[in-house]
């Protein structure tokens, strides 16, 4: 059963009605199931567990600090891209040494930081960046463990805009030029050279461009022992789709029994950097319809939950269930569900046959992911509130922003010169 379901006409997060958090917390709220975020880590970790291994959940999909905390208890490491989300990590209780940093942009504070406190490993994306590292590392007298991460040129047959791992993207050391750059940083006095990394994009749903990538990194590692350098490990990034709608993405089991077929008897630890796999289906958007408003050509179901709460819809043309949290069983209309920003793209869903009277809440599922995360401040909205609930517990993880919250920020010209 899943952890969002319905009882007794009613929808559920576990066992909390989501009618009651309405009431308490307001909406709209976005409302995460502990028992779904340990289910999802352990489809990862048991399949897994008689090899070295790190999950490191990407910390881009959901920040929230009561989402790290609990992926921290279960032992998770952290795939991060700046400095914020490494204090996050920290803030949450999970352990630097189990920490990647990833991004094609670290800037100086942000290593300085992370050698500080001694993240895991660094995952290199150009000659630029190791060389920033060098200097850094050698500043600081410190050695920084070092994985390069390529672009295999493969498709990963996704939306364009998540796609990551063709030539023309900007991620990663091209796949050809990897040999002669692994001789360089091996040449480097603070540079400790542990990996081979790939991230070839987000919400995959087919093996084959995951299985292509891998070939191409084997061939690497393999090549890369002929000539002395050995590595350690192999990070083969996140990318595994979910399903919103009715989309088949392999079984996490089975995408890593194909996975460790495929790296054999080398001796080395796999490392995954899953965000989506393990949050996406673990959280809604809990919303309120403000009013119906019907016109000549469309019915639009006004909601507060708008584009700035999830921008998905808006960004990628991405299709979420909207469902009732009490299904009224009448007769249904085909309703736009949109929110009250002032765009044309400011919709959660077209076309959507539902049964509505306004002051009726409505779940956006599947949410969890690069939901609250990309939530902006658009319309001088305040950012939702944010849910952990636990069997019958509901805790506030993320109080709703205030309008004052956001004023707190800014100051009239005079007030305070910048020199
Ligand atoms: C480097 C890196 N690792 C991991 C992820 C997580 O991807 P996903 O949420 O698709 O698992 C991303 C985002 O696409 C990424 O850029
Ligand atoms: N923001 C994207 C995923 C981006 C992945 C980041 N590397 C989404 O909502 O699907």
């Amino acid at each position: 059963m899943s952890e969002f379901h319905y009882q007794n006409g009613e929808m559920f997060a576990e066992q909390v009605s989501l009618t009651q958090l309405a009431e308490s917390v307001g909406t709209p709220a976005y409302v995460y199931s502990r028992s779904a975020i340990e289910a999802a880590y352990q489809e990862y970790a048991e399949p897994l567990a008689d090899m070295p291994h790190k999950i490191c959940f990407a910390v881009k999909a959901n920040s929230n600090l009561g989402v790290l905390n609990v992926l921290a208890k279960q032992d998770a490491g952290f795939d991060i891209v700046s400095v914020g989300e490494l204090e996050r990590v920290i803030a949450a209780g999970g352990k630097p040494d189990n920490v990647v940093f990833s991004g094609v942009g670290k800037q100086d504070h942000e290593i300085c930081r992370a050698l500080e406190v001694g993240v895991w490993c660094f995952n290199i994306e150009s000659i630029p960046e190791l060389d920033r590292l060098q200097d850094i590392a050698a500043d600081m007298g410190k050695t920084a463990s070092v994985s390069l991460r390529v672009n295999p040129n493969v498709d990963a047959q996704t939306h364009p805009y998540i796609s990551t791992g063709l030539k023309d993207n900007k991620f990663g050391i091209d796949i050809e030029k990897a040999d002669e750059i692994y001789l360089r940083a091996s040449r480097l006095s603070n540079i400790s050279i542990q990996g081979v990394d790939c991230h070839i994009g987000s919400q995959l749903t087919s093996m084959d461009p995951f299985l292509d990538a891998l070939d191409l990194l084997l061939a690497l590692v393999d090549r890369l022992a002929e000539k002395g350098i050995k590595l350690s490990h192999l990070d083969l990034g996140g990318g595994l789709g979910v399903t919103y709608k009715n989309e088949q993405p392999p079984a996490k089991a089975d995408f890593i029994k194909a996975v460790r077929e495929r790296i054999g008897k080398r001796k080395l630890s796999l490392v995954l950097e899953p965000g989506r796999s393990i949050i996406a289906n673990a959280g809604v958007l809990l919303t309120r319809v403000e009013l119906l408003k019907h016109t000549d050509h469309k019915n639009f179901a006004v909601i507060d939950g708008a584009m700035n709460d999830l921008i998905r819809p808006a960004l990628y043309g991405s299709w979420h269930a909207i469902n009732p949290v009490i299904p009224r069983g009448g007769e249904e209309q085909v309703y736009d569900v949109v929110g009250p920003v002032c765009e044309t793209s400011d919709f959660l869903g077209k076309e959507r046959s539902l049964c509505l009277e306004s002051g009726d809440l409505l779940a956006v599922m599947s949410a969890g992911a690069y939901g609250m995360v990309m939530a902006s401040n658009f319309n001088t909205r305040g950012r939702p509130a944010e849910v952990m609930v636990d069997g019958s517990k509901a805790d506030l993880v993320r109080r709703r922003e205030t309008v004052a919250d956001q004023l707190a920020l800014e100051c009239l010209p005079g007030e305070k010169a910048c020199f």
